[in-house]
C-alpha cells in the first residue's frame, strides 16, 4: 500500500510522510568514500514500492546513496520527504571541532545533489560553547537560518530531554523545533523524563527511532505472546503491530530493512486499527520491562 495520504501534520502547518525509511542503523558508514550500491537499490526499490520519506544523516555517509537513489527512482524530488541531520558528536563532547550546522548541511545537500532537504534536526544535544564555539541556542539559529533561506522547509532536533528543549524555547526563537527524534518503542514509552508528553504538549512531533525493538533486542520479554496473539487477530506480522502501536500513540515510527517483503509490510499499516484494549494491553506490557539501544547514558552539561 502507498503511503500516498497517510501524513503527520507539523505545528507549522507542513505535512510529513507517516513512516520513515533509515539509513542509520544496520547501513551506517565511517566514511562517504565508497558507494553502498546495496543501499541504493534497496532505496530505489522502496521508493518505488511507496516510501516517500527517508531519514539520513550526516554520520551516516549515505547522503550519495540517497541522492543517487532519488535520482534512479524517477519520482520526483517534491513527492519524496529526506531528513538530515547535523553531528554535534555523541554521549562525549571530545569529538567535533568540525563545521557548524549550516555549513554542514550546506556540504551534505552537496553530496544529495538536492536544494533543500524536508527535516533537518540537530543530531544530538551534545553541545557547548567550549567544546563547539557555540551553544544549543546559537546552533538552533544556524538551523533558523537554513529554514529562512530554503535550504531545510523543517527544522527540529534529536534526542533532546525536556531541558533542552527547554533553552531552545526560552529564547523566544523565531521557528520552534517541529521533531523531536527519539528512540521509542513499546519497551521505551519515555527515552528521558517526560519527553514524550512534553514535546506533544509544545507541538513537536516525536519521531521514534528503534520502533522495533521488542521484536530485535528485546526479544524474549513480556510482549512476546501478546504479539503473537495479536499478529494472528489481526492478520499482520508483529512487526506491523507494533509499528501501529506507535502510530496510534500518535508517534511517527522511522524504520529500515533490506528485505523486500518486510519494506512491503512497513507500507500496509494503515488499513487497520488496534482496538482500545490491545492498544491499552502493549502500552501495559510494554511498560513493565525496558529496552533502550542507543545513547544508553545521558549527560548533562549544564
Ligand atoms: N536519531 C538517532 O539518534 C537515531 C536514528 N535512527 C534512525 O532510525 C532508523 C531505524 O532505526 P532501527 O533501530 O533500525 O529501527 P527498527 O527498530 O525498526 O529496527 C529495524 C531492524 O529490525 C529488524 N527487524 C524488523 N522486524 C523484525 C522481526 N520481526 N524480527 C527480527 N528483526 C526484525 C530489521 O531487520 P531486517 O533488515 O533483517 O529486515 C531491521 O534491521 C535508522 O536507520 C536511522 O535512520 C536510529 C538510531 C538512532
Ligand atoms: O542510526 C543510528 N545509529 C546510531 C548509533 C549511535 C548513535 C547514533 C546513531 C544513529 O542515528
Amino acid at each position: 500500500m502507498s503511503l500516498q495520504g497517510k501524513f503527520f501534520k507539523l505545528a507549522n502547518g507542513n505535512t510529513i510522510p507517516a513512516v520513515g525509511y533509515g539509513t542509520g542503523t544496520k547501513w551506517y558508514k565511517t566514511s562517504n568514500d565508497e558507494l553502498d550500491n546495496t543501499l541504493v537499490d534497496t532505496l530505489v526499490k522502496a521508493i518505488k514500492l511507496g516510501f516517500n520519506h527517508i531519514d539520513g544523516a550526516e554520520v551516516y555517509h549515505t547522503d550519495f546513496e540517497i541522492g543517487k537513489a532519488i535520482e534512479k527512482s524517477g519520482v520526483a524530488r517534491k513527492d519524496i520527504f529526506i531528513t538530515n541531520k547535523y553531528w554535534p558528536g555523541g554521549n562525549s563532547l571530545e569529538k567535533n571541532n568540525g563545521p557548524n550546522p549550516y555549513e554542514s548541511l550546506k556540504a551534505s545537500l552537496k553530496r544529495l545533489n538536492l536544494d533543500y532537504v524536508d527535516l533537518y534536526l540537530i543530531h544530538t544535544p551534545y553541545i557547548t560553547k567550549e567544546s563547539h564555539g557555540f551553544d544549543i541556542v546559537e546552533a538552533w539559529k544556524y538551523l533558523e537560518q537554513l529554514q529562512d533561506e530554503g535550504l531545510a522547509k523543517n527544522i527540529g532536533v534529536s534526542n533532546f530531554a525536556v531541558a533542552d528543549l527547554q533553552k531552545i524555547l526560552d529564547s523566544n526563537p523565531k521557528h520552534k523545533p517541529v521533531v523531536n527524534q527519539i528512540e521509542f518503542s513499546a519497551y521505551l514509552q519515555n527515552q528521558t523524563p517526560e519527553i514524550v508528553e512534553f514535546s506533544s504538549k509544545n507541538g513537536i512531533l516525536i519521531e521514534a527511532y528503534g520502533p522495533s525493538g521488542p521484536l530485535t533486542k528485546g526479544k524474549g520479554g513480556p510482549l512476546d505472546p501478546v504479539l503473537e496473539k495479536l499478529a494472528k487477530k489481526y492478520n499482520k506480522s508483529e512487526g506491523q503491530i507494533l509499528l501501529r502501536w506507535v502510530l496510534q500513540r500518535g508517534v511517527l515510527p522511522v524504520t529500515t530493512s533490506n528485505k523486500e517483503e518486510r519494506i512491503k509490510s512497513f507500507l500496509d499499516i494503515f488499513d487497520f486499527e488496534l482496538d482500545a484494549s490491545d492498544f491499552k494491553e502493549i502500552s501495559e506490557v510494554g511498560k513493565t520491562h525496558t529496552v533502550r539501544q542507543f545513547f544508553t547514558e545521558y549527560k548533562k552539561f549544564d
